[in-house]
Order: structure tokens, then sequence, then C-alpha cells
């Protein structure tokens, strides 16, 4: 469909609630930005997101409006008396575990110590008492950020006026606030002794797109006053984000990430590592040491020496950062979520989440971490020149000879130039995970499985599947990041997202773009766990877990005779995980296969498991794999969920009817009759 047909039929829905066109469409230019220009999201649920969307706008605006009266109200034109310090804590805990994210700056022996839980870092400064006093300038003004003091507390203060004032008064002092979704910025610096402050006044119209300028860094670089100069017509937003470091942005701190809303004047949550590390920045770039005073910096910007409450507030960091950034969700739907990116920065692409599921609780990993006792040993030494291909270059795929890396793949290349996986590849996997014949399983001679059941007489081995695995050149090949044969190695690079399905499967994950067969699409991530920790998990959790994360890397037990524990490992990925811990299983006909990859270690105790698509998959479908369960086994430690996946071959419908079928034949009463 043409894209007026598109704008006009969204346009019949809106004029029947009687919104004006011209309202709906900058909402619907941002919710085109967001959805990466697909209609269909917009579409569906007749309308659903651009309605709540608009909606939403419309409340946030009251919000603004009111706000504005209530500041015209103080005939003196002073910021208003109480700020929301509640609103701005609302604002800004984390669904998780209720964790706010503060901001406020403390004096300490004469410094200041600004506290920021969620990036977790500290400044100190020295000032002289008179010198804490900071003010703004700026005529079109009207919200601003400073900071006030009284007694031992200095605040950050951040108030909407139409002159930021002189000097703070003394019964605003001890206000913190720090809320607000609008307005503009402006920066102004107070020279006292040998301090140099500035201070900013703050216009937020939500985040902007953050990936795509490359100067952004060398901004970054510019000194307060230049940055100032360069974007006094801009947001304050908009100035730092163009100036800020990307790997600041997206870096180590998940909690440092800054996000793209759908809509320019949303209400606004002061969102972790939105607002408040924008205006943490802000301050942290402002306040400037001229002389000797200043504390100097660790290495990670914490202040050098350290303190109870760099501790605590490092505590709160640390439990800060497993928590998703919630999001708005517009319309009277309060139970909707939306979050830009479950990533938090540390994949290639954003993974956007969407709906109305208890928000996920855990720490979002993009590479397996051993978590204890798992034996992983990585290093170059322990790869054979029979096992890399030292001498090739560039990309393997473009030599006529396949390299050494291809011995596991009988001699060919797993993929193909386009970066897809081969036909006849990947159809084997299928058919051997699917069809599996006698030989595709191999026996234990002591099985670690059923060795966490019972120590002294393990029973015996069920079997594991054979596996084919893809071989990927690594870093003792001479071939680059470029070539062909690093597909897994290079991450995700297919449009994701996270949503609660229809079927009471909870999350789910679908792709945004149609994926051709073969796309390599995520792998599996998780804590690497031995089987037995594993075991000893899932004794504590005692069956209390809705959902359950775990996957065995078994694929090459057959072949030793006695594993010890920690090379029996599995992956599990309840608290540590990527996206593919949303993945649901289907029986059968999944569209997406698992393949072990060796990567790094040619020892496969330890391989990646990476899904691929195993056929076509067309946008908004929901990826599901065939989780291998027998949903008949019911010793097994993890008891089998009630599979919904709606296939007309699903094993656990079919063990049912079997089982009621049986049943019915014992307890069919005979006709007396006969
Ligand atoms: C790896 S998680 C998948 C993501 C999960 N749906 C969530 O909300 O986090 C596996 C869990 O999802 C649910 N699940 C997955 N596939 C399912 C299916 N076909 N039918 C019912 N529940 C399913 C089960 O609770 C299972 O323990």
């Amino acid at each position: 469909m043409a894209s007026n047909k598109k704008l006009s039929n969204a346009f019949k829905v809106t004029r029947a609630l009687d919104i004006p066109d011209d309202e709906v469409k900058p909402v619907l230019e941002e919710l085109l930005k967001v959805y990466d220009k697909s209609w269909e999201l917009i579409e569906a649920e007749e309308y659903r997101v651009l309605i709540d969307s608009y909606f939403e706008l419309k409340e946030s605006k009251g919000r603004d409006d009111q706000n504005d009266i209530h500041m015209k109200d103080d005939k003196y034109g002073r910021p208003p008396k109480k700020l929301c310090v509640e609103d701005k804590e609302d604002h800004v805990s984390s669904t998780r575990d209720k964790v706010n994210q503060n901001l406020s700056w403390v004096v300490d022996d004469n410094k200041f110590l600004m506290n920021d839980y969620a990036s977790e870092r500290h400044k100190k400064v020295h000032v002289k008492e008179k010198e804490k006093q900071m003010s703004s300038s700026g005529d079109k003004v009207n919200h601003s950020v400073a900071l006030a003091n009284d007694g031992d507390k200095v605040h950050m203060k951040n108030y909407i006026c139409e002159k930021p004032p002189k000097k703070l008064l003394p019964k605003e002092k001890n206000q913190l606030c720090f809320t607000s979704n609008k307005v503009s910025q402006n920066i102004a610096r107070v020279k006292d002794g040998d301090v140099e402050i500035t201070t900013s006044t703050v216009k937020f119209r939500g985040p902007r797109e953050l990936t795509s300028d490359p100067n952004r860094s060398k901004r970054s670089e510019l000194p307060v006053k230049q940055l100032f100069s360069k974007f006094k017509n801009s947001t304050a937003e908009t100035a730092l984000l163009e100036s800020y470091p990307k790997h600041k942005l997206y870096g180590n701190g998940p909690s440092l990430h800054l996000e793209k809303k759908t809509c320019n004047s949303y209400s606004r949550e002061p969102t972790v590592g939105g607002t408040e590390q924008i205006a943490n920045d802000l301050t942290k770039s402002a306040v400037k040491k001229v002389g000797d005073s200043l504390h100097s910096l660790g290495p990670n910007n914490e202040a050098s020496g350290s303190s109870n409450s760099n501790m605590a507030s490092r505590k709160k960091a640390l439990k800060f950062s497993n928590v998703p950034q919630k999001r708005f969700i517009p319309g009277e739907n309060r139970n909707k979520h939306w979050l830009s990116d479950i990533t938090k920065g540390t994949e290639n692409i954003k993974i956007s989440l969407v709906g109305n599921e208890e928000l996920p609780k855990f720490t979002y990993i993009p590479q397996n971490i051993v978590y204890q006792g798992a034996y992983v040993h990585i290093s170059l030494a322990r790869v054979s020149d029979m096992d890399c291909c030292s001498s090739c270059s560039g990309d393997c795929l473009s030599s006529s000879i396949p390299c050494a890396c291809t011995s596991e793949t009988g001699g060919e290349f797993a993929y193909t130039r386009e970066g897809l996986l081969k036909d006849g590849f990947l159809n084997t996997c299928i058919l051997m995970k699917h069809n599996p014949e006698d030989h595709h399983f191999v026996f234990c001679q002591e099985c670690p499985i059923e060795r966490a059941k019972n120590d002294y007489i393990p029973e015996d081995c069920k079997g594991h599947l054979v596996r084919k695995f893809i071989k990927e050149c690594w870093r003792k090949c001479g071939c680059d990041m470029t070539c062909g044969n690093r597909v897994v190695q290079r991450g995700i690079s297919c449009n994701l997202e996270v949503f609660s399905t229809a079927e009471r499967k909870g999350w789910g994950v679908r792709t945004l773009k149609d994926l051709p067969k073969g796309t390599f699409v995520c792998e599996y991530v998780g804590e690497i766990v031995t089987n037995m920790e594993l075991y000893e998990r899932n004794l504590k959790n005692n069956g209390s877990d809705k959902h359950t994360y775990p996957v065995t890397l078994d694929a090459d037990w057959g072949s030793e005779k006695v594993l010890k524990d920690e090379e029996a490992l599995c992956l599990d990925a309840t608290f540590s995980g990527n996206v593919a811990r949303f993945i649901n299983h289907r029986c059968e006909d999944a569209n997406l296969i698992d393949i072990p990859v060796e990567i790094e270690t040619p020892d496969r105790h330890y391989y990646h498991l990476a899904f691929f698509t195993a056929r076509k998959v067309n946008a908004l479908e929901e990826l599901t794999w065939d989780y291998g369960i027998d949903f008949s086994d019911h010793n097994h430690p993890i008891k089998a969920f009630s599979c919904l996946c709606g296939s007309a071959s699903c094993r656990d419908a079919k063990q049912k009817d079997d089982s009621r079928l049986s049943t019915r034949l014992i307890f069919v009463p005979s006709d007396p009759k006969k």
C-alpha cells in the first residue's frame, strides 16, 4: 500500500476520535522514525500505538501547561517552593528493584561531592563556603539547573522560571529537584576565586538519535565555553548528545544509555542515564578547576580516595545496572511497557521491547560469561596450526581453495558469500534434529546429567544428539574481521523486538524485517555453568520460576568416556543473558534452528549455540526454536511447561491426547446391554 493510502487510513481512525490531522501527523512521523518506517506496527491493533501515543502526548502537554501556570503564579518569578522531589523519584525509579537514580551534591569537609548513583562516579571539588552559590543567566530560559546549599547539604536544583535567579533564596536551598521534559538550555559561568562553575538551564525535548555522528567524540573534547557557543541555539540534550562521546553513552555502564523516544514531548520520565546523565555530565564538565583545589580523579573518573558514601553508591549502581530503563507507555494501558533498547547499547543494534508482561528481571550480556566452576580454557597456544588458517588474508571465502577452517564442514565453508548458511548444511542440521536416526545419538559412559541427580548410582545415559558444528575463523587465522567465515562472532545484525505473545507464552522475540533462510539471528547467551551448578540452581528454585532459561552444551558429550564436572557445561540465561532468552519453543516446525559453533577453542566442551532461520521468516513473525523437550519425561529436573506452540506436530498436545485416550480406554464403562 502506498504511504498516502496508509496515511489516510490512519487519519480515518483518528478523525473518528475527533483528533485533528495536524496533531496526528507529528506523532505519526515520530512513530515511523522509531519503527524504521514499518507501518505494520503502527497499524497493529487498530492503530493502538498511534492513538495511545497521541493521548499520552496530550496528557503530558496538559501537565506541562499546569506547571507553567504554577510558575507564573509566583509573582516574584521565583522558582517554585516545592519542586516535586517525589516526582523525580517516581520517574527515575526503576521498575525492577525500585532503585532510584539520585544525583545530588553533598558538601563533605568543604568539598562538593557529587553523587551519581547510576554512573557510580564521584567528583570532589574543593569550594569555599561562599562559592557554593551558583547562578544562571539568560533571558529566554524557563528551566534551570542550579546548585543550592543549606547547612551541610548542597543540592542540584532544577526549576522553571522566566529568568533564572541571580542568587538562590535561603528557603529554596534544601530543595532537590530534577524533573523536566521541556524547555531550553542555557549555560552560564561564574568565576569565584580559583573555581569556575558553570550552571545550566536545560530544555528537554526528548533525546535524539545518537548513533550516526562520527564527529561526536571530537566535539566532546571541546571546552565548555566552546561547547556552549556551538550549541547555544540547541536544546541541552541536543548539545550534550551531540558532544557526548559514544562510548560514554553506549559504553560499559548500562545505565549510561540514552534513548530515542517515540515522540518529542511525551511525558518524559527523567530516565536512567537520560536527563540525569546529561545534567550530571553537564555539571561535571561544568565544574572546572582552575587552580590546585580540584581533587584528582582516578582512572574511572572516580574521585581518588574512597568513603562510605562511595561504597554505598557503588552498591546502588551495581544493583541499578541490572534494571532495564523503563520508558513511557502511552495511553490508558499503564501496564504496557516500552524499552527502546534492552541491550543497553551492548549489541551492534538496538533491540526494543514492547508489551504488557511483567518487565523481565535479568542483566543483559552480549557474550557468555563463566559463572564459577566451569572450565573454559581459551588460549591461542591451544589452537593448533591444523585448527586455523594462519596463511590466509582478507576474506577466506574469496579464495578458490577452502582454508583449514573448513575441515569441520567437509572442506566447504558453511556460509555463502552473502553471509547465509548454505542450504545443504542447514538442511542436514534440520533433518538430524527433527528426524534423528539411531546412529545420531551417543551415550556417555557416565552421564553428567544422571550423575548430578544421583552421585552414587547414576542411571544410564539417556543419549545425546550428535550435532554438526560450524567452525569459524578466529584470532590465529590470517584473515580479517570482514572474512565471510566470521558470522556469529560479528554479533546480531537483524532487527529484533521482544514483545508479549498473544498465546500467554510470556515475552517472545519477533523480527521486524523479512529474513531469508539461513540468516544468523543471534546466539544463545548466558552464564556458563556446570551441569552440577545448574542442577543445584534448579533445586534451589524448586520449580517456582514461571519461565526457565537453561540449555545444555552436550553436543560432544558422547565422544569422551567420562566428563569431569567442570567440563560438562550448560548456558543459563536466567539471571544474565541476551535476547535469545526470550525466544519461545515450538515443536518440530520452528523457524529457527540452533547450531553449535566452534570459535575460540577447539575443545568442544564449550562452544557457541547460534540460531539461524530454518526457512524464510516474514517481518513480525515470532521467532521460535525447538527446545528439544521430551514432554513425557516427568523425571526431568525442570518441569516442562504446558506447550502453547500451536504447531500441528506439538509433542505436548500429542502426548496429552495419547494419555487422555489411554485413560478413556481404561475408564470407558462397558455397555451393560452387551
Ligand atoms: C527461554 S524462556 C522464553 C521467554 C519467556 N516466554 C519469557 O517471557 O521470558 C522459556 C519459557 O517460556 C515459556 N514458553 C516458551 N515456549 C513456550 C510454549 N511453546 N508454550 C508455553 N510456554 C512457553 C515457558 O514458560 C518457558 O519456561
